[in-house]
């Protein structure tokens, strides 16, 4: 089973504006951001604490609306659509691994994993299903339920439950947060292997080493891309970031 589509862009973002709150509260969470995610690509994003990282990841997924401009998912353009039609848009294109892991407690692992197919219609392929179970090093683990699990075991569910449907669209917010340093590499791996294989994947991260695994790496500054590297290094990402943050301490300074 593959949910995969043949749109060229299965998220594409055109000047995003995103206000929270209005008046002398309002915040200007993403301030006119444009980015076109290619099937088949792995995007990280990346920016000081408030740049408007998890903003753009649920404005692109159809969970926040932009206040302007024009969020397309899988080719269906997000303006004007209502809960019910984003919801089983999600269902049939998307998965997230968000920093919750909003696992089912009462189902176990194997359940929580397959539960995506099921709720979108379709069967799940369980050859597929059991050897991303095992590559997130859960297999000693498929009967367990959520809360006889560590916070990394939980972490690896949510991952394999994002992985295993296959969507056109993964959305993940610092997916290895929870994990040491080998099942990180593991868990990154496998995401790249899905890309090669057509998925598209955005991912939030802090972590120079993790951006690294991506294609591309777009920097956010106080809601706006303020550049990108393609196939960078670690240490490149983390000049980067040192660059901005010494950027945004001078601009502070100045105000
Ligand atoms: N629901 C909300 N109501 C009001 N302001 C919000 C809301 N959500 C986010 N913000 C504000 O929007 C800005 C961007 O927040 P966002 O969570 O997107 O940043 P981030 O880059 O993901 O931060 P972090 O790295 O700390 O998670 C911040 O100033 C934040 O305070």
């Amino acid at each position: 089973m593959s949910a995969t589509t043949s749109v060229e862009s299965p998220v594409r973002l055109d000047s995003v504006h995103k206000t929270y709150g209005s008046g002398d509260s309002a915040v200007e969470a993403l301030a006119g951001v444009s980015a076109d995610f290619r099937a088949g690509t792995f995007t990280a994003v990346m920016g000081p604490s408030g740049s408007g990282k998890s903003t753009l990841l649920h404005c692109a997924a159809g969970l926040d609306k932009p206040t302007s401009g024009r969020v397309t998912l899988v080719g269906t353009d997000l303006k004007g659509k209502n809960e019910t039609e984003l919801t089983l848009l999600r269902r049939a294109h998307v998965a997230f691994v968000f920093q919750s892991f909003n696992l089912m407690p009462a189902l176990n692992v194997e359940q929580n994993v397959t539960l995506p197919s099921l709720l979108a219609g379709q069967e799940p392929d369980r050859a597929w299903v059991d050897q991303v179970i095992a590559r997130v090093g859960l297999s000693q683990r498929v009967k367990h339920r959520p809360g006889e699990l560590s916070g990394g075991q939980q972490q690896r569910v949510a991952i394999a439950r994002a992985l295993a449907g296959r969507t056109a669209v993964v959305f993940a917010d610092e997916p290895t947060g929870a994990l040491d340093t080998t099942t990180a590499v593991e868990v990154l791996n496998l995401m790249r292997e899905l890309v090669r294989a057509g998925q598209t994947i955005v991912m939030v991260t802090h972590d120079p080493v993790v951006a690294s695994f991506a294609d591309e790496v777009l920097f956010l500054v106080d809601g706006r891309i303020v550049t990108q590297l393609t196939a960078p290094g670690a240490e490149a990402v983390a000049a980067t970031l040192a660059q901005l943050g010494a950027r945004a301490k001078q601009t502070r300074g100045q105000r």
